[in-house]
């Protein structure tokens, strides 16, 4: 397909890699969780259905990475372990013989998909309870030198989980009993781990070894082997087939030689532990989490791009080639975004991508890449998944979706209009192509011969074509398939800067719109949006 003279901002994205054989763990963790949980009236310290929740869609992590062999989750946290030779989103570098691997894709896709069925399996945890907002989750690649470093950082995750859980308990014991959160706080300043079991159990008579141990040990998740009736034969014997399948324990010492050296499948993918932990140093664990900052003073732009949505797609029948109501849900999703991120100015979306632009000077998560990528992906995943109904009310949604996301910096207003303007060209180019090709296709061509009759046209022949034999006048079709969608913020009329020079806080309204984001006439009708 033809190019446009904007595509040279393509060699502003560049990828970030990890050098195999690292092993890689990605971790999430539910973002403003707590705040999700008083939303949601989950019980405190611990909500099991909560919990079985997180696990569950650990479980179909698990189920839909086969490179992923191990996890590990407590609270509203999971580390997804993968494999040594990992496959997954693997390129060869240029340069080097090594096998490099493109975390940050990898990273967003398992946050979103994560999401995603959790707002999807809500209601099966939950059925008496409506999910009333999207959660998202921030996620962080860890990258270990080698197994020790896997090895500690697990001890330190499963530490964790026990400190705050026994803190927790404590905590939620003094609330209930009738102190005030500061009184409660104060009690347990200071406290050892033997004092905390001691107040529990001498003022409220909790043993706390016997708390459930999903409670005080985490939930690991990993797969292994089993045998599966498929069917039976004619004799009514059952005809059995091995299978992989997520198994959840719950184990007081996974970073333990004995629990770990007794698991056949890691062993095999891992290998294994050669000696206990007998310290964890957080410090040392924590130097191993990868930060990548994006640079100062650019204007960073979040794509998130539908994965595999050709086959979601076809599943769901959406019409071809646009899908007033797919768009339509993408579109109702962005504006949810711009509502919960207060950094994002301007996003533009097409087909089943949205770039999402971030200010200048935005603070959002220091700008680290990873954390805003997997918080913007996850919470589109999770609103996605809220508002199919909303737009479909007649159509199931048959499994989840998810998207990719990346972080691109532009270092200047020009450039990145100039990125907004290549996805608007692209859109243009892609839609005018696909209708000229579902076109020929309903009128009897066979996909292959669509293809072949298309292949070499320049715009002006594709306009004629549609004229032609199909009285359609390209540019009278609905503006939103044209030109794509715009979502951003304006000030409101009622803003007002007062003469005194105290700045009142700028009411701002948010705008859907399918505007020519190409032409220079658009920015400077709204100054404000890139000041
Ligand atoms: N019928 C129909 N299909 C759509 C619509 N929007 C997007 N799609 C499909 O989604 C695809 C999006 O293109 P890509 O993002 O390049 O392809 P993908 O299948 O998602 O593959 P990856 O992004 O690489 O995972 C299109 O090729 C279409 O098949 C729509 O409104 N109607
Ligand atoms: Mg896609
Ligand atoms: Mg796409």
């Amino acid at each position: 397909m033809a190019k446009s003279k904007y595509e040279y901002v393509k060699s502003f994205e560049v990828e970030d890699e990890v050098m195999q054989p690292n092993l890689i763990i990605v971790r999430i963790e539910g973002c403003n969780f707590e705040r999700f949980s008083d939303i949601h009236d989950l019980e405190k310290p611990n909500d099991e259905k909560a919990l079985a929740l997180m696990n569950s869609c650990a479980a179909a992590v698990l189920e839909e990475y086969p490179d992923i062999v191990f996890s590990y989750g407590f609270n509203d946290e999971y580390s997804f372990v993968f494999k040594r030779k990992t496959k997954f989103y693997q390129r060869r570098a240029r340069y080097f013989p090594r096998l490099h691997v493109n975390f940050n894709k990898m990273m967003s896709l398992i946050v979103s998909f994560f999401s995603s069925v959790y707002a999807t399996k809500w209601k099966e945890f939950f059925p008496l309870k409506k999910m009333k907002c999207p959660l998202s989750f921030l996620a962080r690649v860890v990258c270990c030198a080698s197994l020790e470093v896997l090895q500690a950082y697990l001890a330190w995750r499963q530490s964790e989980c026990h400190i705050r859980n026994l803190y927790n308990t404590c905590l939620w014991m003094l609330l209930k009993s009738g102190k005030s959160a500061k009184e409660a706080v104060e009690v347990l300043e200071g406290t050892q781990k033997q004092e905390k079991n001691e107040l529990l159990f001498q003022q409220f008579g909790i043993n706390y070894r016997m708390l459930p141990e999903i409670f005080r040990q985490g939930s690991c998740i990993f797969m292994t082997q089993a045998e599966d009736v498929v069917k039976h034969d004619e004799h009514g014997i059952p005809i059995k087939r091995m299978r992989r399948k997520p198994r959840m324990i719950h184990n007081e010492h996974i970073a333990g030689r004995n629990f770990w050296n007794g698991q056949q499948y890691l062993l095999m993918e891992l290998g294994p532990f050669d000696n206990e932990i007998k310290k964890i140093k957080a410090e040392y664990v924590r130097s191993f989490l990868f930060e990548n900052k994006l640079m100062p003073s650019t204007w960073i732009v979040i794509r998130i791009d539908g994965c595999h949505f050709h086959r979601f797609s076809e599943v769901h029948e959406f019409e071809k080639p646009n899908d007033r109501q797919a768009l339509n849900l993408m579109n109702s999703c962005a504006v949810a975004v711009l509502e919960e991120f207060k950094d994002i100015v301007f996003s533009y979306g097409v087909s089943d991508e949205y770039s999402f632009v971030l200010s200048k000077d935005s603070k959002c998560y220091q700008r680290q890449a990873s954390q805003i990528v997997s918080v913007i992906v996850s919470f589109f995943s999770s609103a996605y998944v809220m508002k199919w109904k909303d737009f479909f009310p007649f159509k199931e949604l048959k499994y989840p979706p998810s998207f990719d996301g990346r972080a691109v910096c532009y270092p200047s207003t020009e450039i990145l209009q100039d990125y907004l303007a290549w996805r608007q060209v692209d859109c243009h180019i892609n839609n005018q192509y696909n209708t000229c090709f579902w076109m020929l296709v309903k009128s009897g061509k066979s996909k292959s011969e669509a293809q072949s009759y298309l292949k070499g046209t320049q715009t002006r022949e594709k306009n004629e074509l549609l004229i032609r034999q199909f009285n359609i006048d390209y540019n009278t079709l609905p503006i939103m398939f044209l030109r794509g969608s715009s979502v951003f913020r304006i000030k409101g009329e009622d803003s007002v800067m007062p003469e005194d020079g105290t700045f009142e806080e700028v009411k701002q309204e948010i705008i859907l719109s399918h505007s020519n984001i190409i032409e220079d006439s658009f920015w400077k009708e709204h100054p404000s949006i890139l000041c």
